[in-house]
């Protein structure tokens, strides 16, 4: 279709969000009737997306999309091997450059936040988290340009920093602040009360922070490939590129922690002996003395779940299912893990570092298993003594299988942290289920300190009071 890069940007904007609010408001309602809704609205920044803010998360119809699929399988692969490999555009670009915002206006359309809250009137953090993915590819395809695959590697991190009280419009924002040539970005993100007359956000109203690796991917052969490097020019540019290259080398580092590659040091193997002796002394493993007590076996925790992966959750590449989709149905299983581990409403507090390991296919079996694996009892104010809250984190393992059941792949794990308004703590009984309890509590002893200071007995009740999840 003719037209500039930026008519061709809008145009898959009112596709995405035609798509989008389908999804939303079922198929009762048309396209054009939708559209004339406009429920996203493009900030002044903006300017480019003046029908939405989102851009196509889907480029091609699913049924197009199956009959090309299955016309080049007929011409053998050939065909698809004679395609021109493609050009990323590595012209160094600005932190600015990918900057993107936008208003998701919950107080003002009641219908749009039909699909944002849950039962008792809060609002459905799965449902953002699904939206920050999408917002992380938005931005990503600013750095990079449409010629590239752009996967969502990892969530770094999403954090809830400060509990709304009252429903409201919400801006989104972000852009990419570490990219040196390399194939993976990092982009920052985050949710806050959107503010009036342009006002800059103020601390106290931002709600969420996040960040996530994209990776570029070269689309015939799915291999990573360069992306271009960024300009750091103001001072708070290249803080931000420092954090991020410190971020880069931590998730490496992470990455390389694995307790399969790596056994506990020495004060964990003496803290898991003292557990395990401490269990065998008192009978912890017997039944009837768990049920007497605050204490579950891990094994009891376990929550799983299995479902058919449809094309309407694809992303735009096609044949995978968008990351945003994966996110929201580990965190939904996360939530109810905890739920039911604590006879309680959980609240959220922070995903920790994340991965989508490999790209789950439509079509197949996407399997979830939950399970609680490392408690904390919360501190006073004071830092003296137990609360009665408890810091819950949740461990969910994915992976996917065909129809047939003929491959079993691994595509992630997602790590959820809530507070739950009463004592409870988990037990590992056997050697995987320490080395899980071990590798959760390393991951809380590696929270951010700003994270960990919110994990107190004030900041707990308040969240309690809020109105997201
Ligand atoms: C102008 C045009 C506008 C167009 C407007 C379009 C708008 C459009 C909007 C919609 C946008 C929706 C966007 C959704 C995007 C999905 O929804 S994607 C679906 C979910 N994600 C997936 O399926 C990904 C699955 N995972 C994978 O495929 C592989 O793990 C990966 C990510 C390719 C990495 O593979 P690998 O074998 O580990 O590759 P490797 O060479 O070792 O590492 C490659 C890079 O990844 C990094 N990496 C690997 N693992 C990790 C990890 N766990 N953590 C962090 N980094 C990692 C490495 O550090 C390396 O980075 P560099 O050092 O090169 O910088």
């Amino acid at each position: 279709m003719p037209g500039t890069a930026q008519e061709k940007l809008a145009r898959s904007a009112c596709q995405f969000l035609a798509s989008r609010l389908l999804y939303w408001q079922g198929s009762h309602t048309t396209t054009r009737q939708l559209l004339a809704k406009r429920h996203f609205h493009a900030t002044p920044t903006a300017s480019v997306f003046t029908a939405a803010w989102i851009p196509s998360r889907v480029k091609t119809p699913w049924v197009d999309a199956l009959a090309q699929s299955r016309d080049e399988q007929a011409r053998g692969k050939s065909a698809a091997g004679q395609q021109l490999p493609p050009k990323p555009d590595l012209t160094p670009k600005r932190m600015s450059d990918s900057y993107f915002s936008a208003i998701l206006p919950l107080a003002q359309d009641k219908w749009l936040l039909d699909s944002y809250l849950n039962a008792s009137g809060r609002i459905r953090l799965g449902t953002l988290f699904m939206d920050l993915d999408t917002l992380a590819g938005v931005i990503a395809y600013r750095h990079t340009g449409d010629s590239v695959t752009t996967v969502t590697a990892a969530a770094d991190r999403i954090t809830l920093l400060n509990p709304l009280k009252e429903i409201c419009d919400l801006e989104l924002s972000g852009q990419v602040t570490y990219a040196t040539g390399r194939s993976s970005m990092e982009i920052s993100l985050q949710v806050a009360k959107a503010p009036v007359n342009g006002e800059k956000v103020k601390s106290e109203d931002l709600l969420i922070t996040c960040a996530f690796t994209m990776v570029s991917l070269d689309p015939a052969t799915k291999k990573p490939i360069p992306v271009a490097p960024l300009v750091v020019e103001t001072e708070e540019e290249k803080r931000l590129f420092q954090k991020g290259e410190e971020n880069y080398n931590a998730k490496k580092a992470l990455r390389k922690k694995s307790f399969l590659s790596q056994t506990p040091d020495e004060s964990e193997s003496n803290l898991i002996h003292s557990m395990w002796s401490k269990q065998i002394l008192s009978k912890m493993t017997s039944t009837a003395a768990i049920e007497n007590s605050d204490a579950r076996t891990m094994s009891s925790t376990v929550l799983k779940s299995a479902m058919i992966m449809q094309p309407e959750d694809r992303n735009r590449h096609n044949f995978m299912i968008f990351g945003g989709f994966l996110l929201q149905k580990t965190f939904e299983l996360a939530f109810c893990c905890a739920a039911s581990f604590s006879h309680s409403r959980p609240t959220f507090v922070a995903l920790d570092p994340s991965t989508f390991e490999n790209s789950v296919p439509v079509g197949s079996v996407l399997y979830m298993n939950s399970l609680v694996a490392y408690t904390e009892p919360l501190l006073h104010e004071d830092g003296k003594g137990n609360s009665k809250y408890t810091k819950v984190h949740v461990r969910v393992d994915t992976r996917v299988r065909d129809v047939e059941h003929a491959t079993r792949k691994s595509t992630g794990s997602f790590h959820y942290s809530f507070i739950v308004p009463n004592k409870v703590q988990v037990m590992p009984t056997h050697y995987t289920e320490y080395m899980m309890w071990l590798d959760a509590r390393r991951r809380a002893q590696e929270l951010d300190p700003i994270i960990a200071s919110r994990f107190t007995e004030d900041a707990a009740s308040a969240r309690m009071d809020g109105v997201t999840e």
